[in-house]
């Protein structure tokens, strides 16, 4: 029994790439989130990460220190009893998490013996870090208590984080305090609060406690809650900088106070100090995102992923935290939580000041985005059943033929988070566009039926896949078909190089059926994993560009466009740009048709209001304004047009052999055709059926081609030029079918690609002779020769077949031709006759022959014309 990682990172409440990382460093054989590794391993895991958290024994060690505290001091309990929750977070409970140190139950092997003793050397130096700054703390607070000598000097560089609390867990303003430390303390407290040769303190004794294990928490837990009330009444004369040094606030307190002589209660004056060492700020600026917001708590990313969990929610470590929630786990963590808004005026005096480095800018404002997932496969294996099941709409009965004729980009919700996928046609003839959906993608899901395996168009979308780069997970669908073979599809994988995960490699595999849902649950789960890991960002405030997956002519909207924002965010009234043509965004819509306002980053959304259609797979831009875009279209277009000009103006070298190859293909013959598509795509998807259609004798000339209506002016520039019409996925205009008849003009409409390329291969056929072809009748043998003077007959006997008067005929002997003319005369004993079947005797002249002999063979047979092959 296994678990995988990611769902073992779930459990502990870490995230799925640092556990990847802890067991890869602990030589567990894991290649990614979706490995797996045993359950023994996985449940000491989990013990070991919930050590933190469920720190209920020491903590319950500490509870009865600080009971035994509370006999001596009532007025503490109140305070500790309500900050004990808090303990585990507070800082010094952090530390012991931020080395490493593992505390594995017995017997449960997880760790090499070169971590174990690592580790143990990183405890041991733990400790004494924390000791050393106890003690120097414990001096300081000394120095300071004893406040006779005003040696202002600082004791000691204290670790900030430890310093503070013995001062604070000494809070209570009046009695003498060393009692209740040394009842609360533990024998080992006794040993070491002894170092210092001076006044024993209360202090030290709660330090004291070994810095992992302890629970310093409640102790520790009690300096938190701030009180800067009662500081300034009870601060000692000098000592103004104590051992306070990181919070500036804290200076300015203790200097205003200083001056007051009262002597009576050294002890909040380190109370002040420590408070102000303790609370710490940090400021951020939205979006709050999980993993800087760690890295400023100081935090390891995972801890504070459960702790917002636990909160409800699905934070991962590109989680956007919504500020309120974001301030309130700052306070608990000590720290007060700043949000600089953009525009505020702190803000906007500092972007005065400062030069605003774009890279950087374009850094801060990096935001997760969703994964843009292709879904790619041969013919009919179940894409688009598959990403109906996903979106539960069911697409695969709008489809003509049940074909996806061209790229779908939709958008899904999962466990709150977005996936953009694209739907691509298996047929081969749209091999651009899985070319250009792969590229755009940042996973690739590659759906293979378990009854068929690998096809051609499989290992095609798999070479794309492969070309871009793109992740790759292999869906292996259909498994609820009777004969589907999922190892069969696994040992193809294997002979590809991408071994599923199972099987020792790192193809994740998920077996799925579209048709009643199975595994697709666990598929979204494995693209959002894959997501996490791409740790997928952009900048939602850049000006917006992106890449058009496809155009159309919409009827009644005129060009549209479907496009996938990659940067920024593109909003209605945007100007754009993309190669010649340029746009003023007049409205769009998400993949349900519904107008929206705003697209950001990873949003597939359609776009009216183009010049034209622009090329799919070609990216746009927003620029300034509409009269830019426009100026940036029209010089697009005048380089184009260079361009092509001094192509056609400059020397060709002809050889001879061209030169003959030119004149042949003059003579060849040529179907010129005009090609009307609803789509883009669909343009190059005709183009490369009729580009695939190979001949000597004839050949294809698209002499135009464009998306839209098949309309009248294309029935008069295909009159004039000699050529047909052929639409895709199009209507005719009104009128254009009586137009064509009147100036003999073809116009052909297919649904279906298949069916458009065999009927273009009749066409060019039909421009080519017929061939002819021979169909043999019969055959007779010469019996007898008759010398009748002014001619001779053959006596025949009927082999085979049939003998007919006036048809076509040979006269072989042995193995040569003597002649061929027709059966001018064909007797049954004296009479004419029409025809005379096998076994039959009949007599034959053929015209204009005499020179029969006994034994010749008269083939009959007739020519049939047929058509050409190309
Ligand atoms: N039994 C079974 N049939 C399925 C499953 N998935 C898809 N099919 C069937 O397979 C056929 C093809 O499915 P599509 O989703 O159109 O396949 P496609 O890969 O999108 O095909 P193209 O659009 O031509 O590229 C349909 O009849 C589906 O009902 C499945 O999991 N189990």
């Amino acid at each position: 029994m296994s678990i995988r990682i990611h769902e073992l990172a779930k459990k502990i409440g870490m995230d799925n790439k640092q556990l990847l990382k802890l067991l890869q460093g602990r030589n567990f054989d894991v290649k990614s989130v979706s490995s797996s590794i045993d359950n023994i391993s996985a449940d000491a895991l989990v013990e070991e990460f919930k050590k933190p958290e469920d720190s209920s024994a020491p903590a319950s060690e500490a509870e009865a220190a600080a009971a035994a505290s509370e006999e001596a001091e009532p007025t503490k309990a109140k305070p500790r009893k309500a900050s004990a929750p808090a303990a585990a977070p507070t800082p010094e409970a952090a530390k012991p998490e931020a080395t490493p140190t593992v505390n594995l139950p017995s017997g449960v092997f997880v760790k090499t013996p070169e971590d174990i003793a690592r580790e143990k050397a990183e405890k041991a130096a733990a400790a004494a870090a924390a000791e050393a700054a106890e003690k120097a703390e414990k001096a300081a607070a000394r120095a300071r208590a004893s406040a006779p000598p005003p040696p202002p000097a600082p004791v000691a560089p204290a670790p900030a984080p430890v310093a503070p609390k013995p001062a604070v867990s000494a809070p209570p303003p009046v009695p003498p305090i060393p009692k209740p430390a040394v009842r609360a303390a533990p024998p080992a407290a006794a040993v070491i609060s002894s170092p210092p040769p001076a006044p024993a303190l209360p202090i030290p004794p709660v330090v004291k406690r070994p810095a992992a294990a302890v629970s310093p928490a409640p102790t520790a837990a009690a300096p938190a809650r701030p009180t800067p009330l009662s500081a300034p009444p009870v601060l000692p004369a000098p000592a103004p900088p104590p051992v306070s040094a990181p919070p500036p606030v804290a200076p300015p307190v203790l200097g205003a106070v200083a001056p007051k002589p009262p002597p009576i209660s050294p002890v909040p004056a380190s109370a002040l100090a420590a408070e102000d060492d303790e609370i710490k700020h940090i400021q951020l600026k939205p979006p709050i995102i999980v993993r800087d917001f760690a890295a400023a708590l100081g935090l390891k990313p995972f801890k504070l992923i459960s702790e917002l969990n636990q909160q409800g929610g699905f934070a991962s470590m590109n989680s956007t935290i919504e500020e309120a929630v974001a301030v309130a786990v700052a306070e608990k963590h000590n720290f007060i939580l700043e949000i600089k808004h953009r525009g505020e005026p702190a803000e906007k005096k500092a972007a005065a000041q400062e030069e605003v480095d774009p890279e950087e800018e374009e850094k801060r404002n990096l935001q997760p985005r969703p994964p843009v997932v292709c879904i790619l496969g041969h013919v009919d294996h179940g894409k688009t059943s598959l990403l109906d099941r996903i979106r539960s709409a069911n697409v695969v009965s709008g489809e003509a033929g049940g074909i996806t004729q061209h790229i779908g980009a939709y958008q899904v919700e999962r466990s709150g988070r977005k996936i953009t996928f694209l739907d691509t046609p298996g047929h081969a003839a749209f091999t651009k566009m899985r070319a250009r959906g792969a590229h755009v993608t940042d996973v690739a899901v590659l759906v293979v039926a378990a009854d068929d395996g690998f096809m051609p168009q499989t290992d095609e979308a798999l070479k794309h896949a492969q070309e871009a780069g793109v992740a790759l997970i292999v869906a292996i669908n259909k498994i609820d078909v009777k004969g589907a073979n999922i190892d069969q599809v696994k040992t193809q994988m294997q002979q590809r190089n991408i071994a599923a995960e199972d099987w020792g490699g790192e193809t994740i595999t998920v077996p799925v059926s579209a048709l009643k849902g199975e595994g697709v649950d666990t598929l979204l789960e494995m693209i959002l994993l894959q997501a996490d890991m791409l740790e997928l960002q952009a900048n939602p405030k850049a000006e917006a560009s992106g890449l058009i997956v496809e155009s159309e002519i919409d009827f009644g909207r005129g060009p549209m466009a479907t496009v996938i924002v990659q940067r920024g965010t593109l909003k209605v009234g945007d100007a754009l740009v993309c190669g010649t043509h340029f746009a003023r965004v007049r409205a769009m819509f998400d993949d349900q048709g519904r107008n929206i306002k705003e697209a950001p980053p990873s949003t597939p959304v359609r776009v009216i209001g183009w010049s034209g259609t622009p090329d799919s797979g070609a990216t746009f831009r927003a620029v300034k304004n509409a009269r830019e875009a426009e100026n940036l279209a029209e010089e697009e277009q005048l380089r184009l047009r260079q361009v092509a000009t001094r192509a056609a103006a400059a020397p060709k070298e002809v050889s001879v052999d061209q030169l003959f190859a030119n004149i042949a293909a003059t003579q060849a013959r040529t179907l010129k055709v005009i090609l009307k598509t609803d789509v883009f795509g669909s343009t190059e998807a005709v183009r490369n059926v009729l580009e695939g259609i190979k001949s000597d004798k004839v050949s294809v000339d698209i002499i135009a081609n464009e998306v839209g209506l098949v309309t009248k002016n294309d029935v008069l520039m295909a009159s004039a030029a000699k050529a047909v019409v052929i639409g895709f996925h199009t209507k005719l205009e009104n009128g254009v079918t009586s137009m064509a008849k009147h100036h003999g003009v073809r116009i052909e409409t297919f649904e279906l690609i298949y069916e458009l390329g065999d009927k273009v291969r009749e066409m060019m056929a039909d421009l080519l002779d017929p061939d002819l072809k021979e169909i043999k009748l019969g055959g007779a043998e010469v019996r007898q020769v008759f010398d009748l003077g002014k001619g001779a007959v053959a006596g025949c006997l009927v082999t085979d077949g049939k003998v007919t008067r006036n048809v076509l005929a040979r006269l072989r002997r042995k193995k040569s031709i003597i002649h061929e003319g027709r059966v001018s005369t064909l007797k049954r004993y004296k009479d004419d006759a029409n025809e005379v079947r096998a076994g039959l005797e009949c007599g034959i002249k053929l015209d204009e022959f005499n020179g029969y002999e006994v034994g010749d063979i008269i083939e009959c047979y007739e020519v049939q014309k047929v058509r050409a092959t190309l």
